[in-house]
This record gives structure tokens, sequence and C-alpha cells, in this order.
């Protein structure tokens, strides 16, 4: 199996209820190691960019104010299948419909305050990650 990073975000609701650690060690205990991390207060162009694929969408406006509203924590999360290893840990999007011992069955509030984003795929995986980590961040 493929040795894997993926791109991580703990949103503003979770960072705003000190879940960071909690969260973390979810995705420490599945195997997942955080390679780099940093805890960054994006500006509403920066949020609009890294979501510029749902540009279209009813919920971007609210999604892109809501990325901006607090600090986030961007992390590099690396291992075996990170990607879909880091969504199985993150359960569904909506956390109504995320299964039981996953993070937005644990701790979302909602479809849109959702406490975590992750990566769906390898090539979204790498220009996620160069959006938010130099090369000079990224520890081998
Ligand atoms: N119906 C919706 N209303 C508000 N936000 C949404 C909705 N659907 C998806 N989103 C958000 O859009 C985000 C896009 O990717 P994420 O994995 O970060 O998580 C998603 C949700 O937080």
């Amino acid at each position: 199996m493929a040795i894997e990073r993926t791109l991580s975000i703990i949103k503003p609701d979770a960072t705003r209820r000190n879940l960071t650690g909690k969260i973390n060690a979810k995705f420490e205990d599945a195997g997942l190691r955080i390679v780099a991390q940093k805890r960054i207060h994006l500006s509403p162009a920066q949020a609009g960019k890294f979501y510029e694929v749902h540009k279209d969408r009813p919920f971007y406006g609210e999604l892109v104010e809501f990325m901006a509203s607090e600090p986030v924590v961007v992390q590099v999360l690396e291992g075996e299948n990170a990607i879909a290893k880091n969504r199985e840990v993150m359960g569904a999007t909506n956390p109504a419909n995320a299964d039981a011992g996953t993070i937005r069955k644990e701790f979302a509030l909602s479809v849109g305050e959702n406490s975590v984003h992750g990566s769906d795929a390898p090539e979204t995986a790498k220009e996620e990650i160069a959006f938010f980590f130099s090369g000079l961040e990224l520890v081998g």
C-alpha cells in the first residue's frame, strides 16, 4: 500500500471549542502521522480561493465567511492510504450521516460547521498541501 500525504483542516467551529488535541488524537490513533501543522487565520480572499471549486454552489458565501471567521489549523497527514483513511476517520460531510466514532459524528455541529476538511484525491491533496505549505515546512 502506498504511503500518501493529505491536507487536513481543523475548522473554526472546532478550534473555537478547543478540540484540536482530541481531533489530532483521532488521526494518530488511526495511524496517521501529523508531519506539518500550523494555526492560521484565513482572510475571506484566501478562503474563497481555497474553496474556488465550490464557487457556484449555493453555500459558497456561507462557507467562505465561516472559514475566515476564526483561526483554523492546517496540517499534513501522512500514512498508508492516508487520503482514504483520513476520510474514514472524518466521517460523512453531513454529521447526520456520519458513522459512530468518526470526528464529524462526535464533534461536528452541522453540514457547514463540520469540524474538519480533508483532501478527496491524490491530485487535490498535492494542490491543497502546496496551497498552505512550502517545501521547507515539509519534513521528509
Ligand atoms: N449544504 C451545505 N451548506 C453549507 N455548507 C456545506 C453544505 N454542503 C457542504 N458544505 C460545506 O462545504 C465544504 C466543502 O468541503 P469540506 O469537506 O470542507 O466540507 C464541506 C461542508 O462544510
